[in-house]
């Protein structure tokens, strides 16, 4: 794959964040600072919040009805949820790659990468536009793969393929920050390595946050892992303890978190 020169990417920083569903607080006073070119890797047992809080910071939280977040989120100095933000903007600056590969299912492999483009307003050359499919399959390390079938169904690829076309179309409009909830938790092994050396390659562009229940794949690709818990069932989720990745697995502040790593419970 070519080599990508190193981007300064952005930080976002959650202070006081409550989310809500109607009136269920289902996470509680977050406050973290996720640092820009690293990948933040979120864990913690099912149903603590992880996914809650992940999208809340592209502001897809909202999007459920009656779904709602309080608190602050910076994407750098831009408070993503201040009153004159654009949520379709901050979407665009902060892109999510989902659980399952979800190519748009009637477009080619070309028109997946090029459809956020289009979106834009502003009219692109084909000749750019095929420029930015390409770089961004490059990136993906898909290129070599699909070059010579761009025109064919995004379906058409395999799992592990898909994924990376969804990256692709994530990268293409060139965000700031890529969000991925357990982006390789529906792929074989030797794909799920392939997506994992590629976070390990994106992080030079991109500020990464990811998802993941696989605690060897948060210790193999992620630089700073955060865990989250809950106290009951009906109680909302915390973060409990963000750190360097090597020491929440090796000498976690917390008893909490030792517990959770340690496999004793989760
Ligand atoms: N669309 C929704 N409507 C209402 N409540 C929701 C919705 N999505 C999630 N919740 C609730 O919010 C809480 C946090 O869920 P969330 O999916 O964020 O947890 P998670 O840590 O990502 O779990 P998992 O690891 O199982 O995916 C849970 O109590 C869940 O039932």
């Amino acid at each position: 794959m070519t080599a990508i020169a190193p981007v300064k990417a952005k930080s976002i920083k959650a202070t006081n964040l409550n989310l809500y569903y109607g009136k269920f607080l289902a996470v509680k006073d977050v406050n973290i600072t996720i640092e820009p070119n690293k990948v933040t890797a979120l864990i913690g047992s099912s149903g603590c919040g992880k996914s809650t809080f992940l999208r809340s910071l592209n502001r897809m939280h909202e999007l459920v009805p009656g779904a709602y977040a309080d608190g602050e989120v910076l994407l750098d100095e831009t408070d993503i949820y201040a009153s004159d933000a654009d949520p379709v903007q901050v979407r665009r600056q902060i892109g999510m790659v989902f659980q399952a590969p979800n190519p748009f299912p009637t477009m080619s492999i070309y028109d997946n990468v090029a459809a956020g483009l289009k979106l834009n307003a502003r009219k692109i050359k084909k000749a750019d536009l095929d420029a930015i499919v390409e770089r961004a399959l490059r990136g993906a390390n898909l290129w070599d793969e699909v070059k010579d079938r761009l025109g064919k169904p995004g379906m058409g690829l395999s799992g592990g393929q898909q994924q990376r076309l969804c990256i692709a179309r994530a990268t293409a409009v060139e965000p700031d920050v890529l969000l991925m909830d357990e982006p390789a938790s529906a792929l074989d092994p030797i794909s799920t390595l392939a997506i994992e050396d590629l976070i390990t390659e994106l992080k030079k562009e991109y500020t990464i946050v990811i998802v993941t229940h696989n605690m060897q794949q948060a210790s193999r690709s992620s630089d700073n892992t955060a865990f989250f818990n809950i106290e009951g069932t009906g109680k909302p989720g915390r973060l409990v303890e963000v750190d360097t990745t090597e020491k929440i697995f090796s000498n976690p502040s917390n008893k909490e978190t030792e517990d959770y790593v340690s496999g004793r419970f989760g």
